[in-house]
């Protein structure tokens, strides 16, 4: 689930009285998501999403966010850009949180890509980054390498009650890819959670890309290496499709050139990724009660993934 905030009619059709977008026809809670609040809001004008922003968004962030999507949208990206109101006003107060009227965008998530959806899913990744090449404002990446040690720190031996021996295991890991972490590739500003469940699609094409929440300035590859970790497993992580992992390259390499260095530095940034979900999956899962509404992930899919990593160069 993900509707924390209820939004009282009233207030809705008050805050949509400040946009030139139509009347309130509709709004009902989007139960995928886990960050934020979301509604499907209808008027009599068109079809929107409004995002309520909780407490793992920072207000002071969401400006970076627009301007990204602005600035993406305005490359012929298809991301949701924020509307603005009437003032130019895109962040508004609404029952207790800021807020943004969002463009809806047409299509679905895939829960099983075949290579030709991995394919386009890459080359829209590819053509963010291209995208992206000349965009100044920058975010320091709030889960980034530095902050994985201190993270399983505060998780503590706590993460044992997921699997014995799992604190150890993650430490020595940890210990390797951090020692191995590149430290000279070129970064930029970078989506960092491109999972399935944010890229949407009809058929083979990519209709939207979503949930720009993480997105700051780090290690252009990294986020390919995210990609991969997310869609060429399933989803228990215990099996590898070496078909979606090409194709995913492939798509990437369709509209932005991958160099030497960072083709060479994937396997080791696909292994920092699992490090990253692994740790605030097990943070989740030894923080949230197993009887919450929200549906905690399985850590341990991700530990696989770091397995598979380790174990093979996957992107020979
Ligand atoms: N601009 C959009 N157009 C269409 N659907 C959207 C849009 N933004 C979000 N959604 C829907 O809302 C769901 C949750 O959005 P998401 O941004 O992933 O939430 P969270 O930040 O809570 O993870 C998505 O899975 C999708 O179904
Ligand atoms: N993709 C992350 C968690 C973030 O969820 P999202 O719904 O905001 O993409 C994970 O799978 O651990």
């Amino acid at each position: 689930m993900a509707v924390y905030t209820q939004v009282s009619a009233e207030a809705l059709g008050t805050f949509l009285a400040r946009y030139d977008q139509g009347v309130l026809v509709s709004a009902k809670g989007i139960a995928e998501g886990v960050q934020n609040s979301n509604y499907l809001v209808e008027t009599t004008a068109d079809r929107f999403i409004l995002t309520l922003y909780e407490e793992w968004t920072s207000t002071d962030d969401l400006p970076f966010f627009l301007a990204m999507l602005d600035h993406l949208a305005a490359a012929g990206n298809p991301v949701p850009r924020a509307l603005p109101d009437r003032d130019g006003l895109a962040i508004q107060q609404l029952a207790g949180r800021s807020a943004c009227l969002i463009e809806f965008l047409t299509g679905v998530s895939v829960s099983h890509p075949t290579p030709a959806q991995a394919r386009a899913a890459g080359a829209a990744m590819g053509q963010l980054h291209a995208g992206l090449a000349d965009f100044a404002p920058t975010r320091a990446n709030p889960l980034g390498a530095d902050t994985w040690r201190p993270l399983l720190e505060r998780c503590g031996a706590g993460i044992d009650t997921i699997a014995p021996g799992l604190f150890a295991r993650i430490e020595a890991a940890l210990a390797r890819v951090l020692a191995q972490w590149p430290r000279d590739l070129p970064v930029a500003a970078i989506h960092t959670d491109l999972f399935p469940d944010n890229v949407l699609m009809l058929g083979d094409r990519v209709t939207g890309v979503i949930d720009f929440y993480f997105a700051c300035t780090d290690i252009r590859a990294y986020d390919l290496a995210v990609m991969h970790s997310a869609w060429a497993f399933d989803a228990t992580g215990e099996r590898y499709d070496p078909a979606i992992g090409a194709a995913l390259i492939a798509g990437y390499e369709s509209r932005f050139a991958l160099s030497e260095a960072e083709r060479a530095a994937l396997p080791i940034l696909a292994q920092g990724a699992c490090l990253r979900f692994l740790l605030t999956r097990a943070w989740d899962w030894v923080n949230t009660p197993a009887d919450a509404l929200v549906t905690r992930k399985d850590p341990l899919a991700y530990w696989r993934r770091l397995e598979a990593y380790l174990k093979d160069d996957l992107f020979a």
